[in-house]
């Protein structure tokens, strides 16, 4: 899809939601639990690759990070207090299988077992995500990713976790983000676990989308009725006033890698042509992986936080996240940005979301991440004014509704995130949450987005 610049998201008198629209918050295992050595946690590639030097800004590492391990009741007495509906976390693989099959570490599932009896008994709905990132490190010495069998330990490890929690969890998410995880660890080398191999990105890719369909197919089996997988969408957009050919070939790699690879694979159980044709020269793809992909959800999942620019650009390098991209561009556009330094373009998500209305009718969808990092810092009173960041979520909320009120089968949108935590390659220095964190003594403040947000949730919408 190309778009030239972008529509204005027009205010609609109501920005009411719908009866029963979920409103929640995100986090993720390895950037808040932190007792990365505790209760017979193994290691995982993330443990690993944080302590490669330059590998994450300031050397920093999940070790400690939000202590959320041991502070889950106070963080779940928080999200209480905003009138929380969902709370999508992640299970952390190693803490449940250290060697990341064969035997189940006990204390690991025991967390988990408390945190979800916790958050339903202060009537917040589970939302699980078995795959966010922390791939057990003895898997990755085996070949990770890139190899087929890692596709099948994650089917039994999402088997264990499903079959402690089934009768409580609500929605299961097999694998979040499955390019950054196949393009950024395995092409680019910037994430987990810091590998630089296209081929080994296209074939890291296959597999943890084999590794959702094996695993949706074991949940399916054991019962579970709401199946999902979250993916990182963006518009892919030229900024050009009269995109050419060049221009709108750039467009269409870009779309086919980032959006396409995943959406057509698990949705319709085929590739775009810039996948196949990788797989027809590796080998990788076996006859009957992509209907074994293609296994039914109960929903999409839907990572937004900004569109992707591109243009045609001779004598540009290849980007390594985007195999093939050589003489494509990713030019900056004239928006405000966030501290990532990425756009701020609520209107993006509009158009994602009809999009995906548009080619793949019939899937409810969940915004499960939208957020934005600024530099937060608590005022002598101890409150954190982050009227930013109240922009950028009001923004894109209107243009939620804006797809609602054109018919999108939105459910629910799940703030990215809760708690500042870390963020990856940039560690603790960007800050996403609606609660900021002191690190130096785990001091949760509610930042004034979070008020904001508890306003919106109390509504069940936006003032008009
Ligand atoms: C390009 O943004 C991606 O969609 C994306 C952004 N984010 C994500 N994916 C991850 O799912 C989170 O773990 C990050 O903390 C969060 C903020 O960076």
């Amino acid at each position: 899809m190309t778009t030239v610049g972008s529509t204005t998201t027009a205010r609609t008198a109501s920005q009411a939601f719908p009866a029963g629209f979920v409103w929640g918050a995100a986090t993720a295992a390895y950037q808040i639990e932190g007792a990365a050595h505790e209760d017979g946690r193994g290691p995982s590639i993330w443990d690993t690759f944080a302590r490669r030097p330059g590998a994450v800004a300031g050397g920093d590492t999940g070790d400690v990070a939000c202590d959320h391990y041991h502070r889950w009741r106070e963080d779940i007495a928080l999200m209480a207090s905003l009138g929380l509906g969902a709370y999508r976390f992640s299970v952390s693989w190693p803490r449940v299988q250290p060697d990341g099959s064969g035997p189940v570490n006990p204390r690991g599932l025991d967390f988990y077992d408390r945190l979800v009896d916790g958050l339903l008994e202060a009537g917040i709905t589970p939302y699980v995500t078995l795959y966010h990132w922390d791939l057990p490190q003895a898997l990755e010495d085996a070949g990770g990713w890139t190899v087929r069998d890692t596709a099948y330990r994650f089917a039994e490890y999402a088997g264990v976790v499903h079959d402690r929690l089934a009768d409580r969890a609500d929605t299961w998410t097999t694998i979040n983000e499955p390019w950054v995880a196949s393009f950024l660890g395995y092409g680019a080398g910037v994430h987990a676990p810091g590998r630089t191999s296209a081929d080994d990105a296209f074939r890291a890719a296959h597999h943890l989308m084999l590794a959702h369909g094996l695993a949706a197919r074991r949940l399916r089996e054991a019962g579970a009725e709401r199946i999902s997988l979250t993916l990182n969408l963006a518009p892919v957009l030229c900024p050009a006033d009269a995109p050419g050919e060049a221009d709108l070939a750039a467009v269409e790699l870009v779309d086919s890698l980032l959006n396409r690879q995943f959406l057509d694979a698990a949705l319709r159980g085929s590739y775009p042509d810039a996948v196949l044709e990788r797989a027809r020269r590796l080998g990788h793809v076996r006859d009957g992986d992509l209907a074994v992909i293609a296994q039914p959800i109960d929903s999409l999942g839907i990572n937004y936080y900004n569109p992707t620019y591109v243009r045609a650009a001779p004598g540009a390098p290849e980007n390594p996240a985007f195999p093939g991209s050589a003489g494509v561009a990713f030019p900056s556009v004239d928006l405000p940005t966030t501290a990532m330094g990425w756009p701020i373009a609520p209107d993006g998500l509009t158009e994602l979301l009809l999009r995906l209305h548009r080619d793949h009718p019939g899937v409810p969808l969940v915004v499960t991440e939208n957020g934005a990092a600024f530099d937060d810092v608590p005022g002598p009173d101890g409150r954190v004014a982050d009227p930013a960041r109240i922009g950028y979520l009001e923004g894109h909320l209107r243009a939620a509704h804006a797809a609602l009120a054109a018919g999108v089968d939105l459910r629910g949108y799940l703030v990215w995130s809760l708690l500042d935590n870390f963020e990856w390659a940039e560690g603790y220095g960007k800050r996403f949450g609606i609660v900021y964190v002191d690190y130096a003594d785990q001091r949760r403040l509610p930042k004034d987005s979070a008020r904001w947000y508890a306003g919106v949730i109390a509504r069940n919408g936006l003032e008009a």
